[in-house]
């Protein structure tokens, strides 16, 4: 069977610096992968190999067969990759619900002043729909300055849904998320990218998020893979102790 994501012999370099080192493996649909590995591992430069946001020097990436390695950003989104940042990119003035119906708007490839209200409708049904997903119905018409921390980078993820993905990459989820909170967090993003049965890989400093949601980790080293198998047995790999959660935040 065709995997979802292939990634074959994929290399990026910065100057000298290796950040993908012919890296190899497929990623099945359905899984939830996480990334880890210490700063400067590799984990945000491969992320932005997949979504087109940095070009492979030599490799390919493959999803569901047809090769994604050069595209655009917007062009590997419309094909089924989405993704959220470690820092979310929302519009600080607009309200949650206004973030999420541009973001609806850019998926539809419409203008937002061009809309008719019956489509501005639509928007909005549909940026409270993702909202309630999230349990954030009630902050729909707040500007997201007035909004924390944690429920931004929720209101991120859901701006990644809109396009209801394939394949969802979330670059650090629960980063800036008190430690309270970050069980709750993760809960709800698992939540709300169920209906649409998108495959989850997640960047992840917390190991402890990693052993509960993850049910695949890929333990990044200097570029490459060290490791990749059940979070039990990566987390307890000798190798991966010493160069990977032993540095690790
Ligand atoms: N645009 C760039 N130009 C030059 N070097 C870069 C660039 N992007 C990343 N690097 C370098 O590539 C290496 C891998 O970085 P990357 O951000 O992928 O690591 P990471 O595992 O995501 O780290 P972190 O956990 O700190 O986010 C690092 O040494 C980084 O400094």
């Amino acid at each position: 069977m065709t995997p979802l994501l292939a990634v074959r012999g994929l290399e990026k370099r910065f100057g000298a610096l290796v950040a993908a080192d012919a890296l190899n493996f497929d990623i099945a649909a359905g899984q939830k992968v996480s990334l880890i590995g210490a700063n400067g591992a590799g984990k945000t430069t491969f992320v932005n190999l997949v979504t087109g946001y940095l070009k492979p020097d030599s490799g390919r990436i493959a999803l569901d067969g047809m090769d994604i390695g050069r595209r655009s950003p917007r062009n590997v989104a419309r094909l089924g990759i989405s993704r959220s940042f470690q820092i979310p990119q929302l519009f600080i003035e607009l309200t949650a619900a206004q973030n999420l119906a541009v973001a609806v708007s850019g998926a539809r490839g419409h203008a937002l002043s061009l809309l008719a209200p019956a489509e501005a409708q639509g928007r909005r049904d549909k940026a409270l729909e993702l909202l309630g997903r999230f349990g954030l119905a009630d902050l729909a018409d707040r500007p997201i300055s007035e909004l924390a921390g944690g429920v931004r980078k929720l209101i991120d993820i859901a701006m990644a849904l809109v396009r209801r993905p394939k394949l969802l990459l979330l670059d650090e989820p629960t980063s800036g998320v008190s430690a309270e909170e970050k069980f709750a967090t993760m809960d709800r993003v698992i939540h709300a990218v169920a209906p649409d049965a998108a495959t989850i890989v997640f960047v992840e400093h917390d190991m402890e998020i990693v052993g509960r949601y993850a049910d695949r980790v890929l333990a990044f080293y200097q570029g490459r893979i060290l490791a990749d198998g059940s979070p039990r047995d990566v987390l307890s790999d000798p190798q991966v102790r010493r160069y990977v959660t032993g540095g690790a935040r």
